[in-house]
């Protein structure tokens, strides 16, 4: 499923936070969405993902314009992975994960088979099948990410939006998630902080900065010497990794 937003406008009293933002992402793309703190990744994907009006402009998914989908059908479509989002405590693991078919059941329904499956393989993809049983407080940072994302996953999305996914995550887990979203057969828009993880496994990457759109193309394209010193403010070189053929950042600490 496609991803259009067209001049997406959004601010808070007189402050403007996101700025004329339209973009394409096309279906079964993995687009990066990277920028400084507080340059409005997180405001434009809760704007992308629906879960938040603009005060202009309009997003659609598949041809749809989301302000005139129900929020039970979008939410059938459109799965969200938020920045540290609290969950009742007196829980376990797959009850968090069986939250993520309740788009997908009506009030009558009761639990079928195939909620079982997606519930069990969002758990494998995740590599947290042994913990099912396990109460969720005592999970630890990046266990809770991956629960938060097999809860996505259980949901049988189209299209992902996922705010800083790989927080708290090691880094075998960081690969794990972010090859996972890229290889899944949906469209995907992700807000990353390691610009090395976007270049290797975004097809495309926004760069935002105070709320707008300041370049946007494939990671060789972006992912430039000078962008970095004018948008993050960082001196580095950058190469090609013999490993992906991507560009990869060498920051200079000096
Ligand atoms: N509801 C709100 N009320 C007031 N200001 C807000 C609100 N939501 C966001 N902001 C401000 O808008 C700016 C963008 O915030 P946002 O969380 O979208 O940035 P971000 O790029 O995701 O940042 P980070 O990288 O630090 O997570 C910040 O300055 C933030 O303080």
């Amino acid at each position: 499923m496609s991803v259009v937003a067209e001049n997406l406008n959004w601010g808070v009293k007189r402050k403007a936070i996101v700025l004329g933002v339209s973009l394409t992402v096309a279906p079964g793309e993995t687009l990066g969405l990277i920028g400084p703190n507080g340059s409005g990744k997180s405001s434009l994907l809760r704007l992308l993902a629906g879960l938040r009006r603009p005060d202009t402009g309009r997003v659609e998914i598949n041809g749809q314009d989301i302000a005139q989908v129900s929020r039970k059908a979008l939410s059938r479509q459109v799965a969200f992975v938020q920045q540290s989002v609290a969950t009742d405590t007196n829980v376990t693991v797959v009850d968090v994960v069986r939250l993520g078919r309740t788009p997908h059941r009506s009030a009558f329904a009761g639990w079928s088979e195939a909620d079982e499956t997606s519930v069990a393989e969002a758990l494998d993809r995740v590599d947290m099948a042994s913990r099912r049983k396990q109460a969720w407080q005592t999970l630890s940072g990046g266990e809770r990410q991956r629960v938060h994302i097999a809860r996505a996953l259980a949901q049988a999305p189209q299209v992902m939006f996922l705010d800083e996914p790989t927080n708290h995550l090691d880094i075998h887990h960081q690969i794990e998630i972010l090859r996972m979203v890229r290889d899944l057969d949906l469209t995907s828009v992700v807000a990353l902080h390691d610009l090395n993880l976007a270049a290797m496994f975004c097809d495309r990457i926004v760069v935002l900065q105070d709320g707008a759109v300041r370049v946007c193309g494939t990671p060789h394209t972006v992912l430039t010497r000078e962008t970095l010193r004018d948008v993050f403010r960082v001196s580095a070189y950058v190469d090609i990794s013999p490993y992906h053929s991507q560009p990869h950042i060498r920051f200079s600490a000096v």
